[in-house]
């Protein structure tokens, strides 16, 4: 992703459509910045009475008077300022939880190839880290930089009102602090960017490190990785340091001006008391504001900065918001019949990966299933098999031919439609943090906890569950860690099984399960295809010669269709994957004693 700058429309535009809906509320806090606003700038009226009234007349009346009207406005501010503090508060965090949710509504139905392109981790910390700036800006910043804003207009008016030559004054000042605003401000949004880019860096380094922290520590990697870590977070911390230099060049220039300016200002003013042109009461008043005016404006200038690093965060967001789906369901879907067979129909597909147009993964591949049948898909690694069920999934769409679920093309299909129509058992299980009997519930979470056992019992997983001290309830580490990779495929199988979809991609896990937990899964098989058009990648002998059909690929083309035998006598490839690759202890199931025998013994 590029690292240019968010246009400011843009931002706006971001921030009008995720305020738009709590109006109200900005209403309401509007309106209490501007009450408090004007309480706080109505103290210097206050103040002018006090002095030249309840001083200088000497009447403790008129000072009584003063001060009790001066409790009242503090009373005032106390509760505009409650309100204001609250409801822009709420706006902000509001906002925030409403832009991570759309962001997240976004990514989940991305298609999976815009996560090949960017890092997933990136992506993540773009929902976190960004987020969370854009949070601190909406829900404090914002609302500073507002009533400061206020008060430097309400403050400048009143200067007017109260003695306009020694406006004149602080005016002239104006353009010369608006000019290192807008020449920093421009500098710290391009840093925060490039800021919070480096900081996605040293999340996503963290995260892919933590995530395969057994291959680290086993190639005794730790010194490497700590030494890159270090240079990922120098680099965060030298932008960061380049951020913050500019942002203090900006507060400190522009509080020398401002300061500078009042300095003049009170002078000339004292110059003017002295001299008896003006009352003690309206200079104090007068320097009341020029405060105000003086620190509204060092504040602004502050928090200018920050605006400008949410600027820098949205646009990152934006980008992720703006992503465009390259995969999604036709604005008028197709409807799929009541009951779904199976019957599926690969005509001429031809797929390249992006980058790798020259080297198609796919190429002309034509091919029928019939409903209930049992094809087996077997060839060479790399050969393309698991490309075919990402296509039949629509993860991705083939660039030549069609394929299509009952005689209509996928690309007409509703997607939750057309992938409700499928089980996926994937070679690797693909299962959750939670319990045992939320990841056997992924696909129906509705399921009852009969229908769960049911399924793993089908699966020939309810055994090991039981045995487990929380049973079903056993909560599960990220990615299911807590079983073995056998126990983890029955899992997978009984999820299958639960969902009851008419189409089975089954993918036979290549790792050396054990004897035994390839025996159970071989036993649970039958049941799965049951009824149900299935597709295995098949790496075992017996589930190759379960199969109806037995479809060889190489290097992405159909190069052979039949049973066992006949592949065996007709098809080169085959009988020299069949002789390397099937395992010799498939042939021999039945001589294996599982885990289900020796319980039912
Ligand atoms: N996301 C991807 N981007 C680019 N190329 C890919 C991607 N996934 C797979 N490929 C390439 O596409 C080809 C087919 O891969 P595929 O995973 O379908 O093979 P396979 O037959 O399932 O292999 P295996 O039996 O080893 O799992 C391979 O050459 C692979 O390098």
């Amino acid at each position: 992703m590029s690292s240019s700058p968010a246009h400011p429309e843009k931002v706006r535009q971001l921030v009008y459509r995720f305020i738009r809906p709590y109006g109200w509320q900005a209403l309401g806090a509007l309106l209490a910045l501007i009450f408090t606003a004007g309480i706080t700038l109505s103290l210097g009226q206050g103040l002018r009475i006090l002095v030249d009234q309840g001083f200088a007349t000497g009447s403790p009346a008129m000072l009584n008077q003063s001060l009790a009207l001066f409790g009242i406005l503090v009373l005032g501010l106390a509760a505009g300022t409650f309100s204001r503090f609250y409801l822009v508060s709420w706006i902000g965090e509001r906002v925030v939880t409403d832009i991570r949710q759309q962001v997240f509504n976004h990514l989940i139905n991305l298609h999976p190839a815009f996560f090949a392109d960017n890092r997933g981790l990136e992506i993540q910390s773009r929902l976190t880290a960004d987020t969370t700036v854009l949070q601190s800006v909406l829900g404090s910043t914002l609302s500073i930089a507002l009533r400061n804003l206020l008060m430097l207009i309400g403050g400048i008016i009143l200067l007017f009102v109260t003695n306009a030559k020694l406006t004149a004054i602080v005016m002239l000042a104006i353009p010369l602090v608006l000019v290192p605003i807008l020449f920093f401000g421009r500098r710290v949004r391009r840093l925060s960017r490039l800021s919070q880019d480096r900081v996605a860096d040293v999340g996503s380094y963290v995260g892919e490190i933590l995530g395969e922290i057994k291959t680290v520590q086993a190639y005794n990697h730790q010194p490497v990785d700590q030494q890159a870590f270090g240079k990922v977070s120098e680099q965060a911390f030298a932008v960061a340091r380049q951020r913050i230099a500019q942002r203090a060049w900006l507060t400190a220039i522009v509080i020398l001006l401002v300061l500078g300016a009042i300095g003049i200002m009170l002078w000339v003013g004292g110059m003017d008391v002295i001299a008896g042109r003006i009352s003690a009461g309206e200079l104090a008043a007068f320097v009341f504001y020029s405060l105000i005016v003086g620190v509204s404006a060092g504040a602004l200038s502050e928090v200018i900065g920050e605006l400008q690093r949410a600027a820098g965060a949205s646009s990152r967001i934006i980008e992720l918001l703006q992503s465009p789906q390259a995969i999604s369901s036709p604005a008028q879907p197709t409807r799929l019949p009541p009951r779904v067979d199976g019957r599926i129909a690969l005509q001429d597909i031809t797929f390249a990966y992006a980058g790798r147009e020259q080297q198609p993964a796919i190429v002309d591949v034509s091919l029928q299933i019939e409903p209930g049948e049992t094809l087996a898909l077997v060839g060479p690694s790399g050969a393309g098999k698991s490309t075919l069920f990402d296509l039949l999934l629509r993860f991705y769409d083939p660039q030549h031919g069609s394929i299509t679920l009952e005689g209509i093309d996928l690309r007409q299909l509703d997607l939750a439609a057309l992938r409700r129509s499928f089980a996926l058992v994937a070679q690797q299980p693909g299962l959750f943090h939670g319990s045992i009997a939320d990841n056997i519930r992924y696909g129906k979470p509705e399921a009852s906890d009969a229908e769960v056992t049911a399924a793993a019992q089908a699966a020939y997983a309810d055994e090991f569950i039981q045995r487990l001290p929380q049973g079903y309830a056993t909560p599960l580490g990220d990615g299911g860690q807590g079983l073995s990779g056998g126990q983890k495929q029955r899992l997978a199988i009984a999820r299958a099984l639960l969902t009851d979809a008419p189409v089975l991609l089954l993918d036979e896990a290549t790792s050396a399960l054990d004897a035994q937990s390839e025996n159970l899964i071989q036993q649970a098989l039958p049941k799965l295809m049951q009824g149900r058009t299935t597709l295995v990648i098949a790496h075992r002998l017996a589930t190759v010669r379960d199969a109806d059909r037995i479809a060889v690929i190489d290097q992405g083309r159909l190069i052979g269709i039949g049973t066992h035998q006949s592949l065996l006598q007709d098809n080169a490839l085959y009988a020299r994957l069949a002789a390397l690759q099937f395992n010799d202890r498939d042939q021999h199931p039945d001589t294996v004693e599982t885990e289900h025998d020796r319980h039912n013994r």
